[in-house]
């Protein structure tokens, strides 16, 4: 069986390192030894393993398309463009498709598993969402027979990792976010993870399979974490929590879907608190299960090889028994419905230069009237609010921000 490798990155390396270790143990049932046979890298002086006398790495992503001897693509670029439209070619040219990328699946999920089903051939994007936890697989098979109207979790281990640096050891968010990227867990554009996409699209495809329509990237509410400072985990912890990072989304009367992407405060007791690192935890809610949590590696050169190697010893087997690629048509109209569906107290932190600005912010403030506490610095001006709809605090941010643009908040989550 060969298989054609699009990215020799972290992840490419670590699903060639995988394969190659452990020839026997995949080969053990099959009739055939697996291989990669072709890696298209930008960087044709790449190096595969030297006693590999089998594998080309090629520039040419034609060479891999035209081969009829390639059966699964597994696809590992990143980015947006260039991955979409390889992953295409692959599934119009008859070939199996596994790939990890979040952004592709979430802003072409339809069309790309619908030229898949056309095509007869499989499409599988387990390492797309939570990294090494086998949550789609859960999602579509495990879990079927539920009603899902529920997920929340922390769905980003770079932004996990940087917040735990930083309420762990105090360490500074860009000397974290840089240490993220060396190991290998931020995206290519790091701001996919601190601005909320990355989570943003995996909660778009985790929603798509549980809702049953689609859900995309542009349909979530979203705010970035870069706002986040030292003083803000310290205020936190002396209130009693930690500051974590959540994709959330609800389906309520049916056809009606919730979502946002925040920061959150967590009492310090909580699981969502104590999941660390490059960890994440998805919870789901079903109808007949109750409230399921998936914890594990969400990113990582390792756990993520892992699951994409998973999903190509299933398409492995399934060609061997001759089964034919599973198919679901996701076409639930859903209304989008923002974040509307979500308050709570919430912390909030504005920076202030002078009276003036104090003075501004106590005026926009003054419409929570319920509000529990105020601390007042030489610099900033410290919030907790009464409980809130989302979509209103957001406007009252909003209107500070004409005027002082230093501003943090995160809701609290009781
Ligand atoms: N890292 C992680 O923990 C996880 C990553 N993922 C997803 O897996 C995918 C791969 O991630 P990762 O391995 O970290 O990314 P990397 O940037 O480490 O690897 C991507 C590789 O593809 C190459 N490449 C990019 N564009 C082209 C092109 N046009 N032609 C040829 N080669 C190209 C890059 O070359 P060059 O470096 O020269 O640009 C690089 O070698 C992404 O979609 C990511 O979102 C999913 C889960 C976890
Ligand atoms: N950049 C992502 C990688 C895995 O999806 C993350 O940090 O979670």
């Amino acid at each position: 069986m060969k298989i054609a490798l699009l990215g020799f990155g972290t992840i490419g390396t670590g699903v060639y390192e995988l394969i190659n270790l452990n020839k026997g143990r995949f080969s053990n049932n099959l009739d055939e030894p697996v291989v990669i046979s072709k890696i298209l890298d930008k960087d044709p002086n790449k190096h595969v393993d030297p006693s590999d006398q089998v594998c080309k790495i090629v520039t040419d992503p034609a060479l891999i398309m035209d081969d009829p001897e390639i059966q699964i693509v597994i696809s590992l670029l990143g980015g947006m463009d260039f991955e979409y439209k390889m992953i295409k070619a692959a599934l119009e040219h008859g070939k199996n498709v596994v790939t990890a990328s979040k952004a592709v699946l979430s802003e072409y999920f339809d069309e790309l598993t619908g030229i898949a089903a056309e095509k007869n051939v499989f499409l599988r994007y387990e390492a797309a969402v939570g990294g090494g936890i086998p949550i789609i697989g859960s999602l579509k098979e495990e879990l079927k027979i539920n009603r899902i109207d529920e997920i929340k979790g922390i769905l980003n281990g770079t932004t996990n990792y940087i917040l735990s640096n930083m309420t762990e050891n105090g360490a500074d968010f860009d000397d974290t976010l840089k240490k993220a990227q060396q190991i290998g867990f931020a995206e290519a554009d790091p701001t996919a993870d601190i601005e909320g996409y990355d989570v943003s699209r995996k909660l778009a495809i985790l929603s798509t399979l549980a809702y049953g329509g689609v859900v995309r990237d542009e349909d979530i509410k979203k705010r970035g974490l870069s706002d986040v400072s030292a003083i803000d985990v310290e205020m936190a912890g002396d209130m009693g929590y930690t500051i974590k990072y959540l994709g959330h989304s609800k389906l309520v009367n049916k056809n009606q879907v919730y979502t946002t992407v925040e920061p959150v405060l967590f009492s310090k007791e909580s699981m969502m608190s104590n999941v660390n690192s490059e960890f994440n935890i998805i919870s789901i809610k079903g109808d007949i299960i109750g409230e399921l949590q998936f914890y594990g590696k969400g990113a990582g050169k390792d756990a993520t090889a892992n699951a994409v190697v998973g999903d190509a010893l299933y398409i492995i087997n399934c060609l061997k028994e001759d089964r034919e690629p599973p198919y679901k048509k996701l076409d639930k109209k859903l209304h989008k419905m923002g974040n509307s569906g979500f308050s709570g107290r919430y912390y909030l932190r504005v920076n202030i230069a002078d009276n003036d600005e104090l003075a501004f912010v106590m005026s926009v403030m003054d419409a929570d009237k319920g509000r529990e506490n105020i601390v007042i610095s030489d610099e900033a001006i410290f919030y907790t609010t009464s409980t809130i709809q989302a979509d209103v605090f957001d406007g009252l941010v909003d209107r500070i921000k004409e005027c002082v643009s230093d501003v943090f908040y995160a809701r609290i989550y009781e």
